[in-house]
């Protein structure tokens, strides 16, 4: 393998471990997410669906991003990451008490 091809496994080998934590970190969140949605479930004042709360969710992203990344292409990742979340505090309602 030439030089090229080295330094191209070892970049790929921290893309292993960098997919790693983000699977890690997104089924954190996704668990702080369920444990809002059993709150929620138990509160008949409250909302899976909670706009306000979502634009300072992505106000915040993009006041993080340090590209380069985009500021569309992270809100793009957040639409699905937002909308699995609200499908699993979804999936809690479906569920028996
Ligand atoms: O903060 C909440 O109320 C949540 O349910 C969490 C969350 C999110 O995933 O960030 C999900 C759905 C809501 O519409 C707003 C935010």
């Amino acid at each position: 393998m030439g030089k090229a091809g080295s330094e191209i496994e070892q970049l790929r080998q921290e893309i292993d471990e960098i997919d790693k934590a983000l699977v890690e970190l997104l089924n954190k969140r996704a668990s702080l997410s369920l444990r809002i949605g059993e709150l929620k479930r138990n509160d008949s004042q409250s909302a899976v669906y909670v706009p306000d709360r979502e634009i300072v969710v992505y106000s915040n992203i993009i006041s993080a991003n340090r590209g380069p990344l985009s500021d569309s292409a992270l809100k793009s990742i957040y639409d699905v990451i937002i909308e699995e979340s609200r499908r699993l505090q979804m999936s809690l309602y479906h569920r028996k008490r």
